[in-house]
C-alpha cells in the first residue's frame, strides 16, 4: 500500500495532507502523484468520488513559489464546481501559505478584482469569466506555469472548447497540462493533442464506470406517477441527504414546489437561478438545513457534498456520462450510496444503453405500496423516539408520563403516541407538467464502451450552433420547447453588464 510520504513531498504538503485526516492515498492519487510531480502532461481518469482534486492539487501546490504572481490555473465547468476547487486547493495549500481565489460569472466582477489584490498563486475558474478578466486586463495568465483541466470532457459538451483555446493561447512558455474526469469519451483526445504535450494516461483500472459502493437500482414508473413514488421513496429510505435530478429547470421547479407543498425540505438548482441564490443553496444544503437538493445536470459533475445518501434520477439522464457523474454524488470517499433512476415504460432502451456504456447492471425495483410507505414512516417515528432517549432529552416529560400511567395502559399510550407521530401519506395534489419520454438512438456501429461513446447518439444532441449560442442556454436538446440545461451552466455576460 502506497503512501503520502512515499512522493517525496515537501514537508508542508504532507503534514497538510494528514491534517485532513488523508491516511493513505486513493489509488488515482497514487498513480498520478509520480508523474505529475515529474512536471509532465496527463489525463486522469477515475471513478467519481475517488480523489482526483487532491490527485492535481498536489503536484499544483508543490510547484508554486509564494511570491511569484498567478502560477497555477483550473478550469472547471461550473461556478459551485470552480468554488469547490478552490475551498480543496487552500485546504492543501494553507499550511505552505498559497491562496487561491475562485473566479466564476454571476459573482460581482469588481469584488474578483478587490481580491485579486490578494495576490493568490492560483485560480480557479469557469471558462466565460475568466475570459471577461482576461480582456478586462484584470487577470494576466503570462506567470502560469500548470493549468488543469477538471472536467474536461463536460467544458467540451458545454461548448467551451473556443474559450478554453483562447485562455491556453495566454498562456506564454512551457507550461504543464493535466486533464482529469470521471468520464473520457473519445473527443477528448483531439483535446488532449491539441493543448498537451505527450501526455501520460493514467486509468484506475476497474471494469465498472461507477463506484462499487453505490448501490444502482431503477424503477418503472409512468411518468404520472414519478411524483408520488419519489415521495413515497423519500419516507421510506429517510436520505440523510438526497439531490433529485431533474430534465429541465422548469421542471426542478415544479419538483421543489411539489415537495414543499407536502412539508419537505427542498430547494432547487439551476442556471436561472441568480448566483447568490445558488451558493446559499449549496451552503443549505451541506450545513443539511436543507435535505432534498433538487437540481439540473449543473449539479452533476464534481461536487463533494458529504452527507449525500441518496441519489433519485427523477428523469433518466440523457447519456451515460451524464448517469455516471449525477450518481457520483454519493457513495464518495468509500462511503456508502444508494442511486434510484426513475424510468418509464417507453425509457427502457435508453435505460439499457447506460447500462452497457457504464457496464453496470440496475436492479429494477418495485414501485413502492402505501404499506411501504406506512412502514417507513413508522421506522422514522421510532428512530426519532430512539434519538429522544439516547439525548435525554424527555425529562420534562416524565412527570406527565407518570400521570398518565396511572390511568392507562403503557401499551395503549405508547401506541397513542406513535400514531400521532407518525407521518400519514401525504397525499396532498401536486401537479408537475408532464415530459416526453427520451428515446434511445441505437448507437451506429461498434462504439467504444467504456463512456467512449459519443453524446451526439443519444437524445438527439444539437450541437451544430456557434459557440456562445449554446452558452447562452439556448440550446433544446429535446427539441420540445423546453430548454435543456447543459449549455448554461456558465453564462457568458455581454461585456457591459458584467459589473
Ligand atoms: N487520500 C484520501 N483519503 C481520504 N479521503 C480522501 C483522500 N483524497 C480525497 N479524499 C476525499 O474524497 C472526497 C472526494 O474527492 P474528490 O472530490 O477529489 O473526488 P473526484 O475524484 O474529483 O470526484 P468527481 O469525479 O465526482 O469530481 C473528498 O471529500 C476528499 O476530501
Ligand atoms: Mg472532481
Amino acid at each position: 500500500m502506497a503512501n503520502f510520504s512515499d512522493f517525496g513531498l515537501s514537508s508542508e504538503l504532507e503534514k497538510a495532507l494528514s491534517n485532513m485526516g488523508f491516511e493513505e492515498p486513493t489509488p488515482i492519487q497514487a498513480q498520478a502523484l509520480p508523474i505529475a510531480l515529474q512536471g509532465k502532461d496527463m489525463i486522469g481518469q477515475a471513478q467519481t468520488g475517488t480523489g482526483k482534486t487532491t490527485a492535481f492539487g498536489v503536484p499544483l501546490l508543490e510547484k508554486i513559489v509564494k511570491e511569484d504572481g498567478i502560477q497555477g490555473l483550473v478550469l472547471a465547468p461550473t461556478r459551485e464546481l470552480a468554488v469547490q476547487v478552490a475551498e480543496e486547493l487552500n485546504r492543501i495549500g494553507q499550511v505552505k501559505g498559497i491562496r487561491t481565489l475562485p473566479i466564476y460569472g454571476g459573482q460581482d466582477i469588481g469584488r474578483q478584482i478587490r481580491a485579486l489584490k490578494n495576490r493568490p498563486q492560483i485560480i480557479a475558474a469557469t471558462p466565460g469569466r475568466l475570459i471577461d478578466h482576461i480582456e478586462r486586463k484584470t487577470i494576466r495568465l503570462g506567470t502560469i506555469k500548470t493549468v488543469i483541466l477538471d472536467e474536461a470532457d463536460e467544458m467540451l459538451n458545454m461548448g467551451f472548447i473556443e474559450d478554453i483555446e483562447r485562455i491556453l493561447s495566454e498562456i506564454e512558455g512551457e507550461r504543464q497540462t493535466l486533464l482529469f474526469s470521471a468520464t473520457m469519451p473519445k473527443r477528448i483526445q483531439s483535446l488532449a493533442e491539441k493543448f498537451m504535450h505527450e501526455p501520460e494516461v493514467v486509468k484506475v483500472k476497474s471494469k465498472e464506470l461507477t463506484v462499487k459502493n453505490i448501490e444502482q437500482t431503477y424503477i418503472e414508473v409512468h411518468e404520472k406517477q414519478k411524483f408520488d413514488v419519489l415521495c413515497s421513496l423519500l419516507d421510506i429510505q429517510s436520505p440523510e441527504l438526497a439531490i433529485v435530478f431533474g430534465r429541465t429547470k422548469r421542471r426542478v421547479d415544479e419538483v421543489v414546489e411539489g415537495l414543499i407543498k407536502r412539508g419537505y425540505s427542498a430547494e432547487g438548482i439551476h442556471g436561472d437561478i441568480p448566483q447568490a441564490k445558488r451558493d446559499q443553496v449549496i451552503r443549505r444544503f451541506k450545513d443539511q438545513t436543507i435535505e432534498i437538493m433538487v437540481a439540473t445536470d449543473v449539479a452533476a459533475r464534481g461536487l463533494d457534498i458529504s452527507g449525500v445518501s441518496h441519489v433519485y434520477n427523477f428523469d433518466i439522464p440523457q447519456d451515460p456520462e451524464s448517469y455516471v457523474h449525477r450518481i457520483g454524488r454519493t457513495g464518495r470517499a468509500g462511503n456508502k450510496g444508494l442511486a434510484i433512476t426513475f424510468v418509464s415504460p417507453r425509457e427502457i432502451d435508453h435505460l439499457k444503453i447506460i447500462e452497457s456504456v457504464t457496464k453496470t447492471k440496475m436492479n429494477k425495483q418495485p414501485v413502492p405500496s402505501i404499506k411501504d410507505v406506512l412502514a417507513g414512516n413508522q421506522q422514522a417515528t421510532i428512530n426519532r423516539l430512539m434519538e429522544t432517549i439516547e439525548k435525554n432529552a424527555y425529562n420534562d416529560y416524565k412527570r406527565i408520563a407518570e400521570n398518565l400511567l396511572e390511568d392507562t395502559d403503557s401499551v395503549t399510550l405508547l401506541a397513542a403516541a406513535l400514531k400521532l407521530l407518525t407521518k400519514d401519506p401525504d397525499v396532498t395534489p401536486v401537479k408537475i407538467t408532464a415530459v416526453e419520454p427520451l428515446r434511445a438512438r441505437k448507437p451506429k456501429g461498434g462504439g467504444s464502451g467504456g463512456g467512449g461513446r459519443d453524446r451526439k447518439r443519444f437524445g438527439g444532441g444539437d450541437r451544430s450552433r456557434g459557440g456562445r449560442d449554446r452558452r447562452d442556454g439556448g440550446r433544446d436538446r429535446n427539441g420540445r420547447g423546453e430548454r435543456s440545461e447543459s449549455g448554461s451552466r456558465e453564462r457568458r455576460r455581454p461585456r457591459n453588464n458584467s459589473k
